[in-house]
């Protein structure tokens, strides 16, 4: 077996142009970019530039144009099985309570109902949340609703995680406690782990914030700005585990790496940015 959870190899993505469709658009060209099994990779790039499409190609959801998508050294072909999926946007049932959200994907792999609702109970108390499995989305917090969307994606127990911005909505105190939460999670043997991965599952970050990739990370991938995205810097992240996301920041060795890697998306950010100002005029 590989000692790779997602391998996204020499990944090309060309859209017909949302501004102008006899136009085409390359998002993302010739990237490669590899997750161990176990290991916590952050993707950073500038707005825009391809973050959220390498995710989807690594989740099965979008067909690349090119490029090969394996995991555990197994070609994908359509909907990665072994993956859950945390999105940016809320992705909870809103007619359904936060248990019925969080057993949902239980029950559409036939697990019975009573074993699906025990399960997700326990989830819903790891995640701080035990006694609020009848409220309904809107009867939540962000912060709660956050919790309740991780305990739908772990509940599954997939080997990988993808995540694209999960925490990006909340406020900055309520982010850092969930960061810190799935580093918990994350740091928690899982019951069957594949070779290598010391118990935990792969994971795969998207996010625009730079403190947050270091300070959860194994490995920070640096993107371009786009059109032709690609892969410009790779840092792994030396900085001792368990971590606390508030405390770490203040270590010079993190100063440190946050300076190295700044160096390395800057110009990608301001490239990034007037792009956006391009577009909005
Ligand atoms: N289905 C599509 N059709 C046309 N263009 C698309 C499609 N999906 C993405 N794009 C374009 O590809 C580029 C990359 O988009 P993507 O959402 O992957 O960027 P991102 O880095 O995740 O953005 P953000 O940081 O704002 O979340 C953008 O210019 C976007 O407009």
């Amino acid at each position: 077996m590989s000692d790779y959870a997602l391998e996204l190899l020499s990944i090309s993505c060309t859209f017909h142009s949302k501004d102008d469709p006899g136009q085409r658009y390359t998002a993302v060209a010739d990237t490669t970019l590899r997750v161990r099994a176990g290991e916590f990779v952050s993707v950073v790039g500038p707005t825009g530039c391809g973050k959220s499409t390498l995710l989807n190609v690594g989740a099965g959801l979008l067909e690349p144009s090119s490029g090969t998508i394996k995991v555990f050294g197994q070609t994908l072909a359509g909907v990665n099985a072994r993956a859950g999926y945390m999105f940016q946007t809320e992705a909870l049932m809103p007619w359904r309570s936060a248990i019925d959200n969080v057993m949902v994907g239980l029950q559409y792999r036939g697990v019975p109902d009573a074993d699906a609702r025990g399960q997700a109970e326990a989830w819903l108390s790891r995640v701080g949340l035990s006694g609020f499995g009848d409220r309904y989305p809107h009867q939540l917090s962000g912060g709660m609703r956050k919790r309740v969307a991780l305990a739908q994606t772990l509940v599954l127990d997939p080997d990988i995680i993808l995540m694209d911005e999960p925490f990006s909505a909340l406020d900055i105190q309520t982010r850092q406690l969930m960061e810190n939460e799935v580093l918990d999670i994350w740091s928690a043997p899982s019951r069957a782990a594949p070779r290598g991965s010391q118990g935990r599952k792969a994971v795969l970050f998207i996010t625009h914030d730079l403190d947050e990739a270091i300070a959860m990370s194994d490995r920070v991938v640096v993107l371009s700005a786009g059109p032709a995205t690609h892969p410009i810097g790779e840092f792994a992240i030396d900085l001792a585990r368990p971590r606390d996301v508030a405390e770490v920041r203040t270590q010079p060795r993190f100063v440190e790496l946050h300076t190295q890697i700044w160096e390395v998306l800057r110009d990608e950010v301001l490239k990034g940015y007037a792009q956006q100002l391009r577009k909005a005029a």
